[in-house]
């Protein structure tokens, strides 16, 4: 099987597999402007938490091929969208790189270096994160349901949440499973379910609004999903609905598990309260493919994330180690050790 990697650096351009496209059409995006990165990442082009990490990391190299003031440019790709973590980390790891090279001349290669680097770092974290959560999964003919798009096309390769999942299936599990097709965006129905068919794992689609009866009903043993912004108490930014999952599991009595790198941890941030919720244009949830599915002139709000209370979550797998409550100890030596 041909792995998925969403992202490519030619050496001199970044080439971006367009996520709005799929899963009809696979169309790659060639660019070779900094800016045109941030904007392919605030129009989602690409998306995920770790994939617009690795991109603003290229964009950073962009920027410095250009001779641009990488402190602007990096402001300006760091301000591409505001919850997931991943962005600023990759932009101030650039930053950092550049700054302590002297020689004006070596820093692009440098540049370069790096986000190849991080590129392939986070490869590797997830097939870390994979192996550590596989033995999560439920048993065989049990159920697991993952929210939104957490597989490879949300990072550089194998992916977080879907990940794990991939990880349980490939040493043998044969356990159900359930992705919900996370409106208004679509991830779920668009990417994760061809990601599934892509690796030969069969997976069934439901609506958002079906995973409860499901719950009760006692088809799902598990809910795992992936994450934008971690705070150091384990509160947890992730799609838009990730939260009311948590809550009917927890009601349920089903453990709920986030699946992330440690970079996604900011232990700046004490609690969820302090993470921005990036609100996306109304016309997302009014039409689809450019169809109206609302009347004309219909208000909509958009809150693309929702922050899930550490009371809700079981534990948060990382490439470091599984954590378990209390995470504000937990997480900071998962932080640590990684
Ligand atoms: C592996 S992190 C994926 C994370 O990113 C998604 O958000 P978006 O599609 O808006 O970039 C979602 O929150 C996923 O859990």
């Amino acid at each position: 099987m041909k792995e998925i990697r969403p992202i490519n650096w030619t050496g001199s351009r970044l080439e971006l597999l367009d996520q709005t496209r799929l899963p009809h059409e696979q169309v790659t995006v060639n660019i070779s402007d900094y800016r045109v990165a941030a904007a392919a990442i605030t129009d989602m082009r690409v998306r995920g938490a770790p994939a617009i990490g690795v991109t603003a990391a290229y964009a950073m190299v962009l920027a410095a091929a250009e001779l641009q003031s990488r402190e602007r440019a990096g402001s300006q790709i760091a301000a591409a969208r505001p919850t997931a973590v991943n962005l600023g980390w990759a932009v101030r790891r650039m930053l950092r790189v550049a700054e302590a090279e002297p020689d004006p001349g070596s820093i692009l290669p440098k540049l370069e270096a790096e986000a190849r680097r991080i590129q392939a770092e986070d490869e590797e974290i997830n097939r870390r994160i994979g192996e550590h959560g596989r033995v999560l999964m439920p048993q065989d003919g049990e159920g697991v349901l993952t929210h939104c798009n957490t597989g490879a096309l949300a990072t550089s390769a194998f992916g977080t949440a879907l990940g794990v999942i991939r990880a349980g299936w490939e040493k043998g599990g044969r356990f159900r499973v359930y992705n919900t097709e996370t409106r208004p965006w679509l991830q779920g129905a668009r990417l994760t379910s061809w990601e599934f068919q892509q690796l030969g794992i069969p997976a069934t689609l439901i609506a958002d609004s079906a995973a409860g009866m499901m719950m009760l009903n006692g088809d799902i043993s598990c809910v795992i999903t992936g994450a934008d912004r971690i705070a150091a108490n384990g509160d947890t930014a992730n799609k838009i609905g990730t939260y009311a999952l948590s809550v009917l599991a927890h009601e349920n009595g089903i453990p709920f598990y986030i699946a992330a790198p440690t970079s996604t941890v900011d232990l700046s941030v004490t609690d969820g309260s302090g993470i921005k919720i990036e609100e996306r244009p109304q016309h997302e949830v009014t039409a689809y493919g450019g169809m109206p599915v609302a009347p004309s002139g219909t208000v909509a709000y958009n809150p693309a994330f929702d922050v899930t209370p550490n009371r809700y979550i079981t534990a948060i797998v990382t490439e470091a180690a599984v954590c378990r409550p209390p995470f504000d100890d937990s997480l900071r030596r998962a932080v640590d050790a990684a």
